[in-house]
């Protein structure tokens, strides 16, 4: 009997376990589809299982791909602060436009002495009045014609050309009897003029030659005027026509080129500098390589031109003019000399005609001396033409010089 009821305990055990895996397998639970309705799930069918990879949850959404309900942050929001205002774009401040420098228009040349003459009466008075007031005298005797010499050579005028000069007059005054004071003063002004030469050729050698601008090198002692005269001439060339470039060989004074190049554009030149202390040949070249190119008709050279010594003056004014002539000769070379500086001012141009070819003299600061013999002295000492006088610190205040208006000028005609 006992063997008997082992079978059907094994069946009852049997069924018992099927009906629990029944149970089991039938729960809605891990593992199985929901029960949603066919079709929803296109591709998986009702109850089949899923593998792990596509029920896996779906990445979190980034917060912002929420639905504005859903995408509750979990930190508290951070309210950023208001932006600063975006900076208002401005253009960045443009500068005015560098105003061009008006070009001037320099006074014309012709008659400038004439102009000037108030300032050279003025200057000179004591020496032009004194003399006439000597040769009105009464009588003309030894003592007289002393006294004239002594006021000649105090005016600079020069010892040799004084003699010269009051021989002359005692001899005219006596073959023609003169004794008025008009005829005297003729006599006078006559005399002064033969002095300075009226027949020498005081043309600046400016203007294209041969298809190439003029070339003038301007020379003298530190101060003289060297680089304002530069200026004015570059003034008197373009009033009478001309087109010019300036060359700012005067590299060893660093403002030099700087005060040319005003001086430049004030007329509307070109100027040519190099750096300073640069190689005073080299910008020389320049200069006039710009002006052949430029087709000017005159290029003006400023040079430093130290009296060192006379072989470093020598070396370096030779040197300029060894490298400008590459392009052609150097048309005039014109010293510039300082009119206060007296006669001490004559042994150094002698230097510089003893190196360098001058051609004629620039006579500055002629209003600032009452010594106006001075430009007899400079020609006869040195033989070469004053050509321009200067007359003042003004722009145009430099003047073709002409010996009788001068003479008229230094006794005080109106
Ligand atoms: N009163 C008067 N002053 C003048 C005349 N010419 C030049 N000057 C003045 O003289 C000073 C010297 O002139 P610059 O042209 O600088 O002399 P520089 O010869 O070039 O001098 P460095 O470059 O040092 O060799 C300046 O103050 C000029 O204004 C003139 O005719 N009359």
């Amino acid at each position: 009997m006992k063997d008997a009821l082992v079978p059907v305990l094994i069946v009852i055990g049997l069924l018992l376990l099927a009906g629990l895996t029944l149970f089991l397998v039938r729960r809605p639970g891990r593992g199985t589809l929901p029960q949603a309705p066919e079709g929803e799930r296109p591709g998986i069918e009702r109850g089949e299982k899923i593998p792990p990879s596509v029920i896996a949850p779906p990445a979190e959404k980034p917060a912002a791909e929420k639905a504005p309900e859903q995408a509750v942050p979990s930190k508290p929001a951070v309210v950023p602060a208001p932006a600063p205002p975006a900076p208002v774009e401005t253009a960045p401040p443009v500068a005015p436009p560098k105003a061009e420098p008006e070009i001037e228009k320099p006074e014309p040349t012709a008659g400038r002495l004439v102009r000037l003459r108030a300032r050279l009466s003025r200057s000179q008075n004591v020496f032009g009045k004194g003399l006439l007031g000597l040769l009105s005298r009464d009588h003309l005797d030894d003592d007289a014609w002393d006294e004239v010499e002594e006021s000649l050579i105090s005016a600079d005028v020069g010892v040799q050309a004084t003699t010269e000069i009051v021989a002359k007059l005692r001899e005219r005054t006596r073959v023609l009897g003169t004794r008025s004071t008009a005829d005297l003063r003729s006599l006078l002004a006559e005399e002064l003029t033969e002095a300075l030469d009226p027949k020498l050729d005081r043309s600046l050698h400016t203007g294209v030659m041969d298809g190439k601008p003029s070339v003038i090198l301007v020379v003298g002692v530190n101060g003289a005027g060297k680089t304002t005269s530069c200026g004015k001439i570059a003034r008197v060339l373009v009033a009478d026509g001309h087109t010019v470039v300036l060359g700012a060989a005067d590299t060893f004074r660093a403002a030099a080129a700087e005060q040319l190049a005003t001086w430049a554009s004030r007329v509307g030149a070109q100027v040519v500098r190099g750096p300073e202390g640069g190689d005073p040949a080299a910008v020389a070249f320049d200069a006039v390589k710009k002006g052949i190119d430029a087709g000017v008709d005159t290029v003006l050279i400023d040079t430093a031109g130290r009296l060192q010594n006379k072989v470093g003056l020598m070396d370096e004014l030779g040197k300029i003019k060894r490298v400008v002539e590459k392009h052609g000769p150097v048309s005039e070379t014109l010293l510039v000399l300082d009119a206060t500086a007296g006669q001490n001012g004559l042994s150094q141009a002698r230097v510089f005609t003893e190196v360098a070819d001058v051609t004629g003299v620039v006579l500055t600061k002629l209003d600032g001396t009452a010594k106006g013999g001075i430009v007899i002295a400079v020609q006869r000492a040195l033989g070469i033409p004053v050509k321009l006088v200067g007359l003042g610190e003004g722009p145009d205040d430099l003047a073709p010089f002409d010996p009788s208006q001068f003479v008229s000028a230094l006794l005080g005609d109106e």
